[in-house]
């Protein structure tokens, strides 16, 4: 797997979003993206994602195996969304279906990639069991789960076609701390290849090998992770690590 993203930009009307970002994810990295709130960190994950909404201008490069995403069809984009790559989105109520009991939508992203209905039906009751949810969860709906449990839920449909590349967008910040430390850890032990937008530091630390810093839609930084913590070369980023050590 390998995804690359070549001088990506997003504008809406007037407004830059997103500035000419590029970086690369080889397969297996895990990279982490950082930023303030604003920054265009989760406009670049929709990018990735074939995602993003029609009003805004996107240019630039994005490849996944050599596949082209931006400006695929919406046709073409389906066969891999879901399948080949797949996003934890930072509130779960806004990406599940609130009329459709958990079991059947984890088991609908099989389905729609071509597993048999039954079968689709049994793996998804062991993926929520994976993400140490209770055997009720599968005949349950969204609104009667806790965030952190919606959270799993959303966890548990990205990894149904066990997707090459993974996208988190800050899973874990409307959760309390012991329900943060489970999905962390859950996401870290999935394989394949990771990009990981998050505020919190520490996070890219323990899970990231290489990280990538925004600011005002641009990557003002990027490299290994322990370079970037350790010798900040950006005022921004030694702004950040300053902050989160405070
Ligand atoms: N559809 C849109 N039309 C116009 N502006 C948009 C649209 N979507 C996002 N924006 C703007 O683009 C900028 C980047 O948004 P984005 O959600 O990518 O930030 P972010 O870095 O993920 O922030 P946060 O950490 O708060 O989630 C913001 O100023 C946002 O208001």
């Amino acid at each position: 797997m390998t995804l690359s993203v070549q001088g990506l930009t997003i504008r809406a009307g007037a407004a830059t979003l997103v500035d000419d970002v590029s970086f690369d994810i080889a397969e297996n990295e895990r990279v982490g993206l950082i930023g303030e709130s604003g920054s265009g960190k989760t406009l670049t994950a929709f990018a990735v994602m074939g995602l993003l909404s029609d009003e805004l201008d996107a240019t630039g490069e994005i490849t996944l195996n050599g596949t082209r995403i931006l400006g695929a069809r919406e046709k073409d984009l389906s066969r891999i969304r879901g399948k080949d790559m797949a996003m934890v989105f930072q509130e779960p109520m806004t990406a599940l279906n609130p009329t459709m009991r958990v079991g059947r939508q984890v088991a609908e992203v099989m389905t729609l990639h071509g597993k048999d209905r039954g079968q689709a039906r049994e793996a998804a009751a062991e993926l929520l069991r994976q993400v140490n949810l209770p055997d009720r969860a599968v005949r349950a709906y969204p609104h009667q789960l806790s965030g952190g449990q919606r959270q799993r839920v959303m966890l548990a449909m990205a990894q149904a076609n066990n997707p090459e590349l993974l996208i988190c967008d800050e899973p874990t910040t409307a959760l309390d701390v012991t329900v943060q430390r489970m999905i962390l850890e859950l996401i870290n032990d999935q394989p394949g290849s990771l990009l990981f937008i998050t505020h919190d530091l520490a996070v890219v630390a323990t899970v990231c090998e290489r990280v990538l810093v925004m600011r005002d839609g641009r990557i003002v930084e990027q490299g290994h992770v322990r370079d970037v913590f350790t010798r900040p070369k950006h005022e921004y980023t030694q702004h950040l690590l300053a902050v989160s050590n405070a």
